[in-house]
């Protein structure tokens, strides 16, 4: 790993785009959900995050920006510890794509809601235009700024959804499930959009050929430990790993068949 500038420890040219060490995280009511996870991503990587029902991915993903509060252990963010002194700067690094994009689409135009985030930190005029243009336009949606998010396919609102995180710039981007409820064409498109960028990716999903599409490296999350981490493609062909955590190929699917990304 590359030293980091004593002179500024949240340098954010130097350090990994994500690190987390050991963080453990019980909710209030006493549920354990996180035991001591440790997880560097560097910058570019994009990586999926695996693992059956209720073995803490969420959590897990709403101590990136600082929804939730490390029990114990710490999160840095391209060097920046997530705490609630630098709660700013940290939602600007870290942009979550919801599954749901009507959670994240408000306004009366695209335009408006790829705005809304770079406005609201300041940006006004040409610059914000630019802004807004540029986002569209990474993910195949520049026509459509004028219309209302509501006139839109599910897919393209999926992807206005993640122009409107991009507009912040982000270093990394947070994906849930970014494949359900997609058509096959949808599914490509978005596929083709999220390979295109060049941000650090963070993948929730349950759709493993997606994931072996997009995602050269997976980690496995299991009953709030990392069970695995390495190749997508190495952790899909491992019988015992997937049957281990209830990780299941679609009938007939051979990961081997599949041209990995590196
Ligand atoms: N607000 C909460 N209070 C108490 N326990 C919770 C709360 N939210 C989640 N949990 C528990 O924490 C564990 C991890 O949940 P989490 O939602 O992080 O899993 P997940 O991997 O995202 O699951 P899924 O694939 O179903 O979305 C589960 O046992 C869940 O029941």
């Amino acid at each position: 790993m590359t030293p980091m500038d004593p002179m500024n420890p949240h340098d954010s040219t130097t350090a990994p785009s994500l690190e987390v060490a050991g963080l453990a995280y019980a909710y209030p009511d006493g549920h354990q959900a996180l035991f001591g996870v440790d997880l560097t991503v560097a910058r570019g990587e994009r990586v999926a995050l695996l693992g059956p029902n209720g073995a803490g991915k969420t959590t897990l993903v709403l101590h990136l920006n600082g929804i939730l509060e490390a029990g114990a252990g710490s999160v840095a963010v391209a060097g920046l510890p997530v705490a609630k002194r630098n709660l700013a700067e940290v939602r600007r690094r870290v942009g979550i794509v919801f599954q749901d994009p009507d959670d994240q689409l408000f306004m009366p135009t695209v335009r408006e809601d790829v705005a809304f985030g770079p406005a609201a930190a300041g940006l006004r005029g040409a610059e914000l235009e630019e802004r807004v243009t540029e986002a569209l336009d990474r993910v195949g949606m520049a026509g459509f700024a004028d219309r209302p998010p509501h006139h839109l396919s599910f897919g393209q609102r999926r992807r206005v959804a993640v122009a409107t995180v991009l507009a912040m710039r982000p270093e990394i981007l947070v994906l849930d499930e970014p494949s359900s409820n997609l058509d096959p064409a949808s599914r490509r498109e978005l596929a083709d959009v999220l390979r295109s960028l060049d941000v650090t990716v963070l993948m929730v999903t349950h759709d493993l050929p997606y994931a072996l599409e997009l995602c050269p490296r997976s980690v496995v999350l299991s009953g709030g430990v990392i069970a695995a981490d390495g190749r997508t493609q190495d952790l899909l062909c491992d019988a015992d790993l997937m049957a281990a955590h209830r990780l299941e190929l679609p009938f007939g699917f051979d990961p081997r068949s599949v041209t990995a990304p590196v």
